[in-house]
């Protein structure tokens, strides 16, 4: 099991870290920081962006939907497009119409300019519109019922720029200047989000009408969102929105947050809406109805390796000196803390200088141009020699005695999981469409940890293939029943499950995600390998034999585009390409969709 990432006593710490930053609440710096004039701009830059970081999952989920993909890779049916144009006409209208609203509302007349000049700039967007008609010869007047998306945006918008907001009067008593300021704050930031999010789409969609050799179908839409007066636009009412407000108190801006996270929910409801009559690669569900799902666990999952567990609950298990009554004693028990503590240090220390070594030896070759699958598999051999002599180093040292089963659950009931990880397996064992199969595969020495972890989630049918402690009672022995120690074991428990799995259905597909070295054998093998954080010696060693990385939205534009109506979409095992992402989101709108 890799001790790379051991950093022993800092369970807690990162603990503490990790909750801090998902738990700040939005008026934090309001709280804390609201002495000069200087700290006020750090204060007003902070709402929007924020709030934007708060809306991942609604952001990627946005850039996954079917209608961007395909829009992205310039296959999306113009009937579609038309038909969404039509649709953001209604949409374009009514977010004129509630900056207007929001003018009138607005105390300030710095903010007053603004607006006006955001409203301008909608108004553009529609003579773009406009234009788009006469270009691919729609008829706007032809479809001019809006749908229950887009009316569900509409309707949220103007109800908020007439003041009716939960927890606010009714609109006609919003009469002073400091209520009508607020709802000004209220309505742009039901804005907000909509800026931003085509902003940022538009950046995506820009690096790939170059792939198309500038021939992109949908370039001018790309265009508008991509250039610098959007960008700007976003910009400006986002700084629009972070003056408004500066004087909110915390339960205004816990509504704003609200308006914020509705929004952008509406946003990514907007594109789903959009009927796509044509086949998409995303999501996996709609086109694969069977799907083997493997999933690596430490840092892969957990924010922090199981070892810092491991290695947390044998320090909180040995008595502390205080708690010990004779003097003796005491000094027996702080030898003993000690003594572990160094037998932790020295089996991190030689790990850590064997992995470096072996690292250097395994590539010493010419790096090769192509993918060398068997150049991959030795190297891999050599890794996995190496972790089961530091495995018997750990069980020959004794050092996973006594601790105590229960604490072991404790400590799984409380691990720390990666943003969207506890969803993304929820997701994908309710799916009706998909006949999933769920494995996790771990180097982990306890599967009692992993397992409490998951059913704390409410999972409990997913596959586990991990090393478990014996014990004596409820206290570990220290040894261990070792089943997956290397990136070998990885890959005959992947293949064996895959032989049952392929002879009951050919149509299965296959995902492997996971994010270091001791996956790649898997991530190759795999239909769909995913590599999830940014390990640089797994990009290294995968570089050097050829393995090539690819962003995962990137990925299925390019599928999309190569893509035949009426084919399948084909995926390849072997073929050197490994997919990467930044977040869970990302992997659930692949295969759930958003
Ligand atoms: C649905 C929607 N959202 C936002 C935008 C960018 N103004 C738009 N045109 N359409």
């Amino acid at each position: 099991m890799p001790f790379l990432s051991i950093k022993p006593f800092c369970f807690l710490h990162t603990h503490l870290i990790r909750y801090y930053r998902n738990h700040t609440p939005l008026n934090f710096n309001l709280k804390f920081n609201f002495t000069t004039a200087s700290s006020m701009a750090t204060i007003e830059e902070q709402v929007s962006k924020r709030l934007w970081a708060r809306s991942q999952s609604e952001s990627i989920g946005s850039l996954y939907t079917p209608f961007v993909v395909s829009l992205a890779s310039g296959n999306l049916k113009v009937e579609t497009f038309r038909h969404y144009i039509a649709q953001d006409v209604h949409f374009l209208k009514c977010f004129a119409q509630a900056y207007e609203l929001a003018e009138e509302c607005a105390d300030d007349d710095d903010a007053k300019v603004s607006i006006s000049e955001l409203r301008q700039s909608v108004l553009q967007e529609l003579e773009m519109h406009g234009s788009f008609c006469l270009e691919w010869g729609f008829d706007a007047s032809k479809e001019t019922l809006p749908n229950s998306a887009t009316i569900k945006y509409t309707d949220f918008l103007l109800a908020t720029a007439s003041g009716k907001i939960g927890g606010l009067k009714s609109p006609e008593t919003v009469t002073t200047p400091y209520e009508k300021t607020k709802v000004a704050a209220y309505t742009i930031c039901a804005m907000v989000p909509c800026m931003r999010l085509y902003a940022f789409i538009g950046k995506k969609l820009e690096s790939l009408v170059d792939i198309n050799g500038n021939h992109h179908p949908y370039k001018k839409w790309i265009d508008n969102y991509s250039c610098d007066a959007f960008q700007a636009a976003a910009l400006q009412s986002e700084n629009l929105l972070d003056k408004l407000s500066v004087t909110l108190t915390g339960v205004e801006l816990d509504i704003l947050q609200k308006l914020y996270q509705q929004a952008m929910k509406l946003e990514m409801e907007f594109f789903l809406a959009q009927p796509i009559d044509q086949q998409t690669v995303v999501p996996l569900s709609k086109e694969h109805n069977r799907v083997t799902i493997f999933s690596d666990f430490d840092l892969t999952c957990t924010v922090v390796d199981s070892c810092t567990v491991f290695a947390d609950i044998a320090m909180a298990t040995s008595p502390t000196p205080a708690q010990a009554q004779p003097e003796n004693q005491s000094q027996i028990t702080k030898m003993r803390l000690t003594k572990l503590k160094n037998t932790w240090e020295a089996l991190v220390k030689q790990y850590a200088e064997e992995y470096e070594h072996l690292m250097e030896t395994m590539l010493v070759n010419q790096k090769g141009e192509k993918f060398d699958y068997e150049g991959l598999r030795k190297a891999l051999e050599q890794l996995s020699d190496f972790e089961k002599r530091a495995n018997s180093r750990v069980t020959e040292s004794k050092i996973l005695k006594g601790l105590n089963l229960d604490d072991i659950k404790h400590a799984g009931q409380h691990l720390v999981l990666q943003d969207g990880c506890m969803d993304f397996f929820r997701s994908v064992m309710k799916d009706q469409n998909l006949n999933a199969s769920v494995h996790v595969v771990s180097y982990c020495w306890c599967g009692d940890l992993i397992r409490s972890t998951f059913e704390s989630g409410g999972i409990h049918n997913l596959e586990l293939h991990a090393n478990e402690f014996i014990y004596e009672g409820l206290l570990s022995t220290g040894e261990i029943i070792k089943k997956v120690e290397s990136p070998l074991d990885k890959l005959h428990v992947f293949n064996d499950v895959l032989k049952e799995h392929d002879q009951c259905d050919q149509t299965n597909i296959t995902i492997y995600i996971g994010d270091s070295i001791g996956d790649l054998l898997c991530l190759v093998e795999a239909d769909i390998g995913i590599v999830i954080g940014s390990s640089s010696s797994l990009r290294k060693v995968g570089g050097y034999f050829g393995v090539s990385f690819m962003p995962l939205w990137l990925g299925l534009v390019m599928k999309q585009r190569e893509h035949v109506e009426g084919s399948g979409f084909s995926w390849n095992r072997r073929s050197g390409v490994v997919f990467t992402v930044s977040s869970w989101d990302e992997i659930r709108c692949l295969i759930v969709g958003c």
